[in-house]
């Protein structure tokens, strides 16, 4: 007999994980190597029951109208949901998952490998030896950077999950101070974290490296634009692990090409991939990646798994393993 219920795979993922699974729904997943298209995925939601989905999918009203009422899940393959309405899946009654926790310590070394590379200048310094630079002999002064130690790092977002690991991370490279701005203060990043709460005003003119790790809302939608960017040091490093949109990468990019910061670190940005002829590009201080937070192989697999229990649990009408409200 034909199983009655049906969901939606957005991404080419590797069969070896939807064998279980597959027993009992029917399952139809995005076939190519590119992404699904806009048009394509409304018209493949049509008679689902759930959705396995990223972070590149726009999941609207548009498109929860496009599923029909029968949609039961949206199950995305990523801790940040902000590609998700929400609001409206909760008046709709249909069950949100996500992926917190089995990322979290992906994103916190990459964090410290894009915060490294950046004020050490890793790939400034690749490119340079590259093009033969290092053969004009010994620089006493070639590729110098900065260091973590004795740096102050200000966190935006830092009592999150991520935030934490981060700082757990940060304290053994001896910095000079950690803090971190959050709605209100937590006895528990003191104690626990050794972490200090500042205003945001205060952390930004205070810290020596900033890092943004708080989710996308829209109280956090360009939190950082040109007037935080007057506030902080010429010397400041911004780390972005985060989501593009909490900088106003326009003002980032007119504050990195006038010097007015020293260098940024980016894993997301604005517009995703980013265009190869954008202007960001040009610039030597600052270290652009495609988006690999939590590009572990184990990690993207526990990922999967989390989404797959998350996905079946909601067509099945039982509480996710982890929903997002
Ligand atoms: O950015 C990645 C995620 O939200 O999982």
């Amino acid at each position: 007999m034909m199983a009655s219920k049906s969901f939606l795979v957005t991404k080419n993922l590797p069969e070896k994980f939807f064998k279980n699974i597959s027993t009992k729904f029917m399952m139809d997943m995005w076939p190519h190597s590119h992404d699904i298209t806009r048009e394509q995925l409304l018209k493949r939601v049509a008679g689902k029951s759930g959705i396995l989905c990223t972070l590149s999918d726009k999941i609207d009203g548009q498109l929860l109208d496009a599923a029909g009422p029968q949609l039961k899940c949206v199950s995305t393959l990523s801790v940040g949901y902000d590609h998700i309405d929400v609001d409206e899946c909760k008046r709709r009654g249909i069950l949100v998952g996500n992926t917190p926790d089995v990322l979290t310590d992906a994103v916190a070394e990459l964090t410290i490998a894009l915060l490294l590379a950046t004020i050490r200048r890793l790939f400034e310094a690749n490119q340079a030896l590259r093009e033969g630079k290092w053969l004009r002999g010994w620089g006493h002064f070639f590729m110098c950077g900065t260091m973590i130690k004795g740096s102050h790092i200000g966190l935006i977002g830092g009592s999150g999950r991520i935030g934490r690991s981060i700082i757990k991370r940060l304290r053994s490279f001896e910095p000079s101070r950690i803090s971190y701005t959050s709605r209100t203060p937590h006895s528990f990043m003191e104690q626990e974290f050794g972490a200090h709460f500042l205003s945001m005003n205060e952390l930004l003119a205070e810290s020596d490296i900033i890092i943004v790790c708080c989710s996308l809302n829209d109280s956090t939608r360009h939190l950082l634009s040109a007037e935080q960017f007057c506030l902080m040091k010429s010397t400041a490093v911004v780390i972005n692990t985060s989501r593009g949109s909490c900088i106003d990468q326009q003002a980032l990019y007119e504050t990195l090409k006038h010097g007015r910061i020293a260098a940024a670190g980016l894993d997301v940005m604005e517009q995703e991939p980013i265009a190869t002829d954008d202007p960001l590009l040009a610039l030597n201080n600052v270290v652009l990646l495609p988006h690999i937070g939590s590009a572990a192989q184990s990690t993207r697999e526990q990922m999967i798994w989390m989404a797959l229990d998350n996905l079946e649990a909601g067509i099945d009408g039982r509480p996710l393993v982890a929903s997002v409200f």
